[in-house]
């Protein structure tokens, strides 16, 4: 029999990292066998709040070297804040372990460095802004959909509680609408914001909106326009569940992989 990929995760107390540790725990060729926390150090996750049913042998570090080095993991999922991130994902590529991110707000800059590195060092990587299928189709369902109305506007919500905006998923879909869409600067040439903001931010004249509401968990809807027509493309996160079959199968997928992979769309069959 194979042996279990080891998995760390950081950011466990986290929205998503407490759904990621069920994940772990629940597959039976996973072994969570660490977790990244900084506020917590020389530990074990049993300890931690919320964690009581998890075993002993979990060690909780707040220092991702000491974590990497004394673990030897296979995979980190990262789950924590833009800046940790990809601090986390730098770390974990240095000490020959793979990064499957669902956190997001990375820079281009950042994106670029990554990829450096993992090709150098001929490991897997994938970032992947939103890891929830209906999402993912729902970006490529908007990508089909561009090809045909150049007027298109990203209109994405979220929790109150989010820290990046736009959200990864608004960027990434307006980036896989930009790859077939004739560039266009919309709306009327002479229209003027009489209040900063009130027409979203702008990726190559699409117009990107952010709500933050509590009651939201994550959803987006894309909007485009042709004459006397509108056609909607809408997707519902309503539990953070939906994103665990993605996180799944990046940490299956990852072990094969020699560069960095943007985007879950590039490994779905
Ligand atoms: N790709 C996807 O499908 C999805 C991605 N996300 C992304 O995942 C990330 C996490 O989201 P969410 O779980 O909602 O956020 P949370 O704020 O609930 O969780 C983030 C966790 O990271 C911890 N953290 C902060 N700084 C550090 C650090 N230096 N070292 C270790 N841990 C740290 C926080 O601790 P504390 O609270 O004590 O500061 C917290 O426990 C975000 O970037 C979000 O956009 C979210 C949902 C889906
Ligand atoms: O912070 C969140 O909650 C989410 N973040 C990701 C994003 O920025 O797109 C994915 C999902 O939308 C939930």
């Amino acid at each position: 029999m194979n042996e279990p990929i080891k998995v760390v995760i950081a950011g466990p107390r986290g929205r998503m990292g407490r759904e990621a540790v069920k994940l772990v725990m629940n597959t039976s060729h996973f072994k969570l066998v660490g977790a990244i926390d900084y506020k917590y150090d020389d530990t074990t996750l049993n300890e931690v709040d919320g964690f009581t049913d998890t075993h002993d042998s979990v060690k909780v570090f707040s220092n991702p070297d000491d974590c990497f080095q004394e673990l030897l993991p296979d995979v980190l999922i990262d789950l924590t804040t833009p800046e940790t991130g990809y601090e986390h994902t730098k770390a974990a590529l240095l000490h020959n372990v793979r990064p499957v991110v669902g956190t997001t707000g990375f820079t281009d800059g950042q994106l670029d460095e990554l990829k450096e590195i993992a090709e150098s060092r001929g490991l897997g990587v994938i970032i992947a802004p939103n890891f929830a299928i209906g999402a993912v189709l729902m970006m490529k369902f908007s990508q089909m959909a561009a090809k045909y109305f150049e007027d298109v506007e990203i209109i994405e919500m979220h929790h109150d509680q989010k820290l990046d905006a736009p959200s990864g998923t608004g960027i990434k879909t307006a980036q896989m609408i930009q790859e077939v869409r004739t560039s266009k600067k919309q709306g009327h040439p002479n229209e003027k914001e009489t209040i900063d903001g009130a027409r979203g931010s702008d990726i190559d004249g699409m117009r990107v909106h952010s709500v933050r509401l509590p009651g939201l968990i994550a959803h987006q809807q894309v909007m485009f326009g042709g004459e006397g027509q509108l056609l909607t493309v809408r997707h519902d996160s309503h539990d953070r569940a939906s994103f665990m079959s993605g996180v799944r199968v990046c940490v299956d997928t990852i072990m094969k992989l020699d560069t960095l992979v943007y985007g879950l769309e590039n490994i779905l069959d």
